[in-house]
């Protein structure tokens, strides 16, 4: 897989991201936050995985997925969650956070990788298969957010043989109550 190619059918409006992309105004203090790695990211991005299209999952799972795996990296922009940059008068629905003691989200509204159409599981399927975690990408040295599946035990199916995610089966995760409560708020606010 070269470099600069990009997923089948990926949409020409959003620029495809194979590493993370920094905006401007991040400082150094924030970059020198996201190079620690605090004893909490115990999974990882391993040096051995390649950029570019995941092989593994674009929406669905390529293959029967264990607990636990890698499926891939969440890419975006990397902004300051602070103002004047805060992004959140006009938060997109690809906002994540990264780091909140170094007020640092990944938001893939505008350019990012396949993680950016992982999809909520209500009203596909019973539970979540995936999570978003934040994790430590050993190519780079620094703190990134990806679309792991979810390890036995947590939040996951316990029923024999649905652990982990079967081959051509949705990536699933849960965005939050949160996240759905507030989107309901806002389709029933009156329109100005
Ligand atoms: C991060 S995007 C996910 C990718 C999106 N489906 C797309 O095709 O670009 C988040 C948006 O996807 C839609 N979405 C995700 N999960 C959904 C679900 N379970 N039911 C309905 N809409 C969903 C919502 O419109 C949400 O704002």
């Amino acid at each position: 897989m070269g470099r600069d190619a990009i997923p089948k059918n990926w949409p020409p409006a959003v620029p495809y991201l194979s590493h993370p992309s920094f905006a401007p105004h991040i400082t150094k203090t924030q970059l020198d936050l996201l190079r620690i790695r605090t004893p909490d990211l115990t999974s990882s991005i391993p040096t051995n995985l390649p950029r570019g299209p995941c092989s593994l999952a674009g929406l669905f799972a390529a293959r029967q997925l264990e607990p636990g795996t890698l499926i891939l990296p969440y890419y975006g922009i990397v902004h300051s969650s602070l103002p004047p940059h805060s992004l959140n008068h006009d938060k997109s629905d690809y906002d994540l956070w990264l780091n909140r003691e170094a007020n640092v989200a990944v938001d893939a509204d505008k350019a990012g990788n396949e993680a950016r159409f992982v999809n909520d599981y209500r009203g596909v399927r019973e539970r979540p298969n995936a999570e978003f975690k934040l994790c430590w990408d050993a190519r780079s040295g620094q703190q990134c957010m990806a679309v792991f599946v979810l390890p036995s035990g947590k939040n996951a199916s316990t029923k024999a043989g649905t652990l982990g995610i079967a081959k051509g089966a949705e990536i699933l995760v849960s965005y939050g109550k949160g996240f759905w409560s507030k989107r309901k708020e806002e389709d029933e606010a009156p329109v100005q």
